[in-house]
């Protein structure tokens, strides 16, 4: 079996993938819509990929590759903690503080802005692919004077030195990633604890109705369907048309939440499932 995640080898996904998936042949992709292509042309079996972080919110280009571009079933998602950490090239290692660049994911960049304000305050950050992109920057680039925020396996694998530790702002610092087939999969091969299902819906509302979203969540309110996440996202079309992914607790051959659906299609909304799936979560993740 062959997964496609997001690279070079070393990234939080690389992390999840061998959580996940340890007898799986894994393969990097350097773009989120790189993985998942691999899918769609039948190169891996599954994609992992971030979807979502508790300090920074969605990763957009996920969500809106999946809707827009390419619609693959979500068959599983896995959350775990994301700790981050300032790296240099070792040339560098005394004289850290001196840098005149940051590299990392925008995410990443994102999860220690109060770190970066007071101790890098006008130094400029560039965003890349991932965070193990920028580490594997900074081995190429051993006399520029650069940092990259990354993980510990990206310290070990590209031979950098963490100059400092646990930069994130927040400790809660959780990332998901969703996994993506191009058919069914039915996730057996994982030492990981189940933790439950859920259900991700798209829904659009029908144009200039007072009341609609309204409507729409107290068809899932009544029948006491427990919604983890509602998002909006533009649909692309103007200024002020959006849809939203609304995640539901609990699993689609459940009689309410095909109750919920009818529901929705009645009222005139557009309604889509992205996927009907397990999900796992790692309690410890990379130091
Ligand atoms: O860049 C990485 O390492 C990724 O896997 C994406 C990401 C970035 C920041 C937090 C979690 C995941």
């Amino acid at each position: 079996m062959k997964v496609a995640f997001l690279g070079p080898k070393a990234t939080f996904t690389d992390l999840a993938v061998r959580e996940m998936f340890p007898s799986f042949e894994a393969i990097p992709y350097m773009t989120i819509p790189d993985c998942l292509d691999a899918v769609m042309e039948e190169k891996t079996d599954l994609a992992l990929v971030p979807v979502e972080n508790a300090l920074e919110g969605s990763v957009n280009i996920t969500l809106d590759y999946l809707v827009h571009e390419m619609k693959l079933p979500i068959v599983g998602e896995i959350t775990a903690p994301i700790k981050q950490h300032l790296l240099v090239h070792p040339n560098h290692k005394e004289n850290w503080e001196d840098v005149e660049i940051i590299y990392s994911h925008s995410h990443a960049i994102a999860q220690c802005h109060k770190f970066l304000h007071s101790t890098f305050k006008g130094i400029p950050c560039e965003n890349m692919t991932s965070t193990a992109a920028a580490a594997k920057y900074l081995l190429e680039h051993p006399d520029n004077k650069m940092a990259a925020i990354a993980n510990d396996l990206a310290a070990k694998e590209y031979g950098l030195t963490i100059a400092k530790s646990n930069i994130h702002d927040f400790n809660f610092n959780h990332t998901r990633f969703i996994i993506l087939a191009k058919d069914t999969f039915e996730i057996t091969d994982t030492h990981l604890p189940q933790k439950g299902y859920k259900t991700t819906v798209m829904v659009t509302l029908p144009s200039d109705r007072s009341g609609a979203l309204h409507q729409v969540l107290s068809a899932f309110a009544w029948r006491k369907l427990n919604l983890s996440k509602i998002e909006s996202r533009p649909m692309k079309t103007g200024l002020g048309n959006y849809f939203f992914i609304i995640d539901i607790e609990g699993q689609m051959d459940d009689v309410l939440i095909p109750g919920a659906m009818a529901e929705l299609e009645a009222l005139g909304c557009g309604v889509e499932v992205l996927g009907s799936y397990p999900y796992f979560q790692i309690e410890k993740g990379s130091e």
